[in-house]
Parts: C-alpha cells; structure tokens; sequence
C-alpha cells in the first residue's frame, strides 16, 4: 500500500485485572493472551463476560488496575495515550460516524491530526474507499445518514485503517447489519485481512461470526477470564468445558462444513489422461476404478471433457476431442458446505476440484463430503470418551 504497508504486531496480556471502583467482582481478572502479529483473534462470550473491557485496556481507554499489555513488545504504559491510539484503529458497532461530516472528512480525522499535506490526505481518502469497495468518486462527498449500515461500516473501516494502524480493534462491528450485509461485510474484511495483515482483535457474542472471521478464539466467561484460546475447528470438534460445548450450541457437525475448505480434506481420485493419452491406457485405468469414467486434462493440468468408458472402448490411437465438456467443477477454497450445495445442485454424482491456477486436484462425490463428516463424528466421539462420557 502505498503507505507503506505496516503488517501487524504482536500483543501481549500479562495478568491484566481491571476492577471498575465500587463494582463487586472485577470486570477482567487476571487475563492472559498471546495475540500474534497479522492474525485475527475473536474475544467470544456472553454479555458482560469483559470482553469490551479488555479491548478498552488495549488502547487504554480504560486502565488496567493491574497486569501489563505490551503492543509490539513495548509496555501500552510507556507510550503516550493519544499516541497509542492513533496506531491502533477502533471500529465500533453503527460506526460511530460524525452526521455533520462528508465521507472523506470522516475518514480524513487521523491523517488531519497528524498534519498531512492536503493532497496526501485526498489521495489516501480514496484509496480507502476503493479499498472498502467503495466508488470514490460516488461516496467522498456523501453524508453518512444517505448510506446504508452496510456501507457506513465499511466506511468506519477505512476510517480506522487511515493512518494505516498495525493494530485495528472491533468491537462488535457489524452487530447491527442484517444477515446478509452482515456475511458480505465479513468476506470483505477477510479479503482486506489477506491483503493487509494487520493485527486484529474483534469482539462479538455471535459464535458463527467468530468461526468465520477468527484466526484464533479466545472463549471467555464471566468475571472476565479466557476458558479456551484455540483455533476455530479445534473448539469445534474440542470444547474445553461442559461451558463452553452449551456456549456453542448444537449443529457443531453443519458448522464444521461451513468451516472446513474442499482442499483440507481428501479427495477422490478418478482416471484422467490428456487428449494424446491411448484410449486402450486409459480403458484399462476406468475398468480397474469400476466407476465408468474419466476426466480428459489439458497441457496445464486443466479439466476439460468427462468421458464414458462406452466412448472409450470405441476409440482407437489417441483420446483426442472425445468427451462431454467439464461444465460444473469445484473449487478447492470453497467450504464443504458450498461444496455440498454444488454438487447437490449438478447432473452428474462427481466434479472434478480446482486447485492453483485451475489445475484438476481431484474430485469430490457425496461420498467424499460423507467420509468427511464421518471423520468428524469419529473426532468428537474420541473426544467424548476421552473425557470419560457416554459416546
Ligand atoms: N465503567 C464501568 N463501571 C463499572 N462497571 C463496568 C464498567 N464497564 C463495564 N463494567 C462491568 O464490567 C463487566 C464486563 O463488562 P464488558 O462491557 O467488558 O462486558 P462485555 O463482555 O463486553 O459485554 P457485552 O457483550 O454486553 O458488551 C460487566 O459486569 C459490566 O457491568
């Protein structure tokens, strides 16, 4: 980017208590967490666990009352609060925008405190918004009550990535968006993580926004302590605690298929040739596999025509142009659930998986997305009996 492009930082949570005065039991107790450099980590748990609490102390809008945060390894005591926080964006739920001003002066706010050159600062405004999705041209001069939630939100987003931050925090930002602005905002932000790889911390109570979004979880409970810090699948198919399996609800099984990507599980492996391939070869690999046909590749690895092996016994010398064209295939960074829906949505029982640069990386039945479930069950069921329950 073309301000040089800070990746994240590291941060760090030393025994951080914070005790607001004459409350009973502290809002945070003893916290500790590891949040590394360009990951998102989510702060998940249910209302008044502490989570806001402990992204406050990160900016020191609040003050520990005791522990330390160390942001790039640098104790958040020793640098100067305003200072702080001009390097750590904030986005909050409804973005908190000011109505009296346009788009571009919304977003302009750090770079203007900083004393940027006016040109500069135009120049960033719109790569912000194109960054965001955005037309510039459409938005600068907008009023934030004229856009939509969804909009706003990206626009508080660019806000807080101005003065390009290593560190961003988001507190419940898209709590306010209906669902469907709510996943599209999330993808979006995914995509700008790839691209930016600041270092993110995002609260919600939304368990399925934090499986999306999260690099790592940190699961906290009431008063203000993590009970699992793990990644997405792991909490998944291992919850820590009775706690936290009811915390997240049923359907772990639906919600490892919205989580899992085609290309992290095994796939079928069907005969293929390229079009100067032998016939009789390729005949015999399709009556040794028993499913009747193979996928004809091109010079890049690329799918082209399915062919039956009726066709094939037909044909002598070279495969050639024979086949039906491949019109339906899946892609290896689509999810299982997706996945699902293709296949189920298809004429034929099997498609061909897309890997890098559209090269064939296998293939996927309802059989293989099954055997994948299955491994998933026998996962939890080992979990179940290792901590001693019925199965
Ligand atoms: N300024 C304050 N003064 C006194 N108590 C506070 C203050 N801010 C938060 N608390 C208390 O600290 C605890 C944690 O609050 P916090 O807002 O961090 O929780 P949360 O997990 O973010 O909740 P929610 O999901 O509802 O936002 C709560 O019991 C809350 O009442």
């Amino acid at each position: 980017m073309a301000d040089g492009a800070a990746g994240g930082v590291p941060i760090e949570l030393r025994k951080v208590t914070k005790a607001f005065p004459g409350g009973g039991e502290p809002a945070v107790r003893e916290l500790d967490l590891h949040i590394p450099a360009g990951e998102i980590v989510v702060l998940l748990g249910p209302s008044g666990c502490g989570k806001t609490t402990t992204m406050r102390m990160i900016n020191r809008l609040i003050e520990p009352t005791s522990g330390d945060i160390l942001i790039g390894g640098r104790s958040s005591r020793d640098i100067d609060p305003d200072r702080l926080r001009r390097h750590i964006g904030y986005v909050i739920q409804q973005a908190g925008l000011f109505p009296h001003m346009t788009v571009a002066a919304n977003i302009a706010q750090v770079p203007r405190m900083l004393g940027w050159p006016r040109k500069r600062i135009a120049e960033r405004v719109d790569e912000l918004l194109t960054l965001v999705g955005l037309e510039p041209e459409t938005y600068r001069n907008s009023y934030p009550r004229r856009l939509s939630g969804g909009q706003q939100q990206r626009i508080g987003v660019a806000r807080a990535l101005a003065a390009d931050p290593p560190v961003l925090l988001m507190d419940e930002p898209f709590g306010a968006l209906d669902p469907i602005s709510r996943e599209r905002i999330q993808d979006e932000l995914l995509r700008l993580q790839e691209e930016l790889a600041k270092t993110i911390v995002f609260v919600t109570h939304d368990v399925d926004e934090a499986l999306k979004i999260g690099d790592h979880i940190a699961i906290m409970q009431r008063p203000g302590h993590v009970v699992q810090y793990a990644r997405p699948a792991e909490i998944l198919t291992n919850p820590a605690s009775d706690h936290v399996e009811q915390f997240l609800g049923g359907g772990s099984s639906m919600r490892l298929l919205r989580l899992t990507h085609v290309g992290d599980i095994e796939l079928d492996r069907i005969p293929y040739a390229s079009e100067d391939m032998d016939a009789r070869d390729l005949l015999r690999e399709v009556e040794l596999d028993g499913r009747g046909h193979a996928l004809i590749l091109d010079g890049m690895r690329r799918p082209l025509r399915w062919i039956a092996q009726a066709e094939l016994e037909g044909i002598q010398g070279p495969v050639g142009d024979a086949g039906e064209p491949v019109t339906v295939s899946i892609a290896h960074r689509m999810t299982l659930q997706d996945a699902l829906e293709t296949l189920l949505n298809a004429d034929t029982d099997v498609l061909p998986v897309l890997g890098r640069r559209r090269a064939y990386a296998g293939a996927l039945s309802l059989g293989t997305v099954q055997n994948a479930i299955q491994s998933i069950k026998a996962r939890e069921r080992e979990r179940r009996l290792r901590r001693g329950e019925a199965p």
